[in-house]
């Protein structure tokens, strides 16, 4: 039996951004599509708590989430009962708190960043999972959870699983553009697959070009960059397809100046990058006499952004 360890522990879960998606095959092992993507966290991040349960946290006996905003089966708890699982860890029940800021369905990785964020503070109360061990437990919970659990500038392949880590973050200021409805990614995946049978599939070779040539930009000895050429997200013309106020939102932005504007992910969320927050800031409050719910953040990375604070329990 391990001890109580009754701490409340709290972390922030940031958002991503895909400055680059590419798209290949369906693999056969999960149904999942290969990809090549670069994941870049931001400094819009929800709030997650993880503390002993008390009266009164509701749901049923054992480990409970209350998560506002979010209905049904929610991802950080799935990350808990996988880790107690793992590692044995059999402290009394845990409430898990989130404050959501991230918009749900959105493209932004909001519940995987609550997964890897809920396995980060579980590791650290019951000193419980290695490093190899979390990343086993998080690539089984989605494709974006891996990542989602150590943020920052990252590499991704596979199906998004695989990580190449790199030091730094993009340049620039990003304009989040929420588009105020949800767009479910196993859909846009299918749409997806429903255009390229018209175009054609990113073939496997094609796919570790775009990686070679990704991690030849970001992890050499100059600060991270990507060039124009690179930055593209396939997922976009389904995104836009399903949900037509996705296009909108990318013109809007351009219109406010963004110097490259795109879906996020699997959208509805649109982005706009800016070359520092002040500009960002600007095309907001234009976006905003316009009626847009659009907001700035900035790429964010490293020990800071995956801080453990104690908190009262
Ligand atoms: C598109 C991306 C880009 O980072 O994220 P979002 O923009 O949705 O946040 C990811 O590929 C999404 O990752 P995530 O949301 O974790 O997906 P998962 O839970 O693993 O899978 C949800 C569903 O999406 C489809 N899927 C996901 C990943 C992948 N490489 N190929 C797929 O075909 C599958 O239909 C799968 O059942
Ligand atoms: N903690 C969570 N936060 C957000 N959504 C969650 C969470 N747990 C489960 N979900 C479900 O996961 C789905 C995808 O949500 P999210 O992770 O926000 O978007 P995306 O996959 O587009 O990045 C939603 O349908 C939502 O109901």
């Amino acid at each position: 039996m391990s001890a109580d360890h009754g701490t409340a522990v709290s972390t922030v879960a940031p958002a991503k951004v895909n400055a680059t998606l590419v798209v290949g095959p369906v693999r056969e092992r999960d149904g999942r599509h290969e990809l090549v993507t670069v994941m870049q966290s931001l400094t819009l991040g929800d709030q997650v708590v993880l503390r002993p349960r008390r009266d009164g946290d509701g749901g049923e006996d054992g480990d409970v989430v209350r998560c506002p905003g979010v209905g049904g089966d929610n991802l950080a708890l799935r990350a808990l009962t996988a880790f107690r699982q793992a590692t044995g860890w059999d402290a009394p029940p845990r409430t898990i708190d989130i404050v959501k800021r991230i918009p749900v369905a959105a493209g932004m990785a909001g519940g995987s960043a609550d997964a890897g964020a809920v396995l980060r503070l579980a590791a650290h109360v019951s000193g419980l999972g290695d490093a190899a061990l979390l990343q086993e437990l998080a690539a089984a919970l989605g494709s974006d959870v891996p990542h989602q659990l150590r943020p920052g500038l990252a590499i991704g392949h596979g199906a998004g699983e695989q990580l190449i880590r790199c030091s730094g973050v993009l340049p620039g200021a990003v304009v989040v553009l929420r588009a105020g409805v949800e767009l479910s990614t196993a859909a846009v995946y299918r749409r997806h697959d429903e255009l390229d049978a018209a175009t054609g599939t990113r073939t496997r070779a094609a796919l570790d070009g775009w990686r070679e040539r990704i991690a030849q930009t970001l992890t050499g000895p100059a600060p991270p960059s990507l060039p124009d050429a690179l930055c593209v997200n396939d997922l976009e013309p389904a995104a836009v397809d399903l949900c037509p106020l996705v296009g909108s939102n990318v013109e809007r932005l351009r219109g406010v100046g963004a110097q490259r504007a795109m879906v996020c992910g699997s959208g509805p969320t649109t982005i706009g990058w800016f070359v520092d927050a002040e500009r960002a800031q600007a095309a907001v409050a234009r976006l905003h006499e316009d009626g847009a719910d659009a907001l700035v953040a900035v790429p964010t990375g490293g020990a800071a952004v995956s801080t453990i604070i104690e908190v009262p329990a």
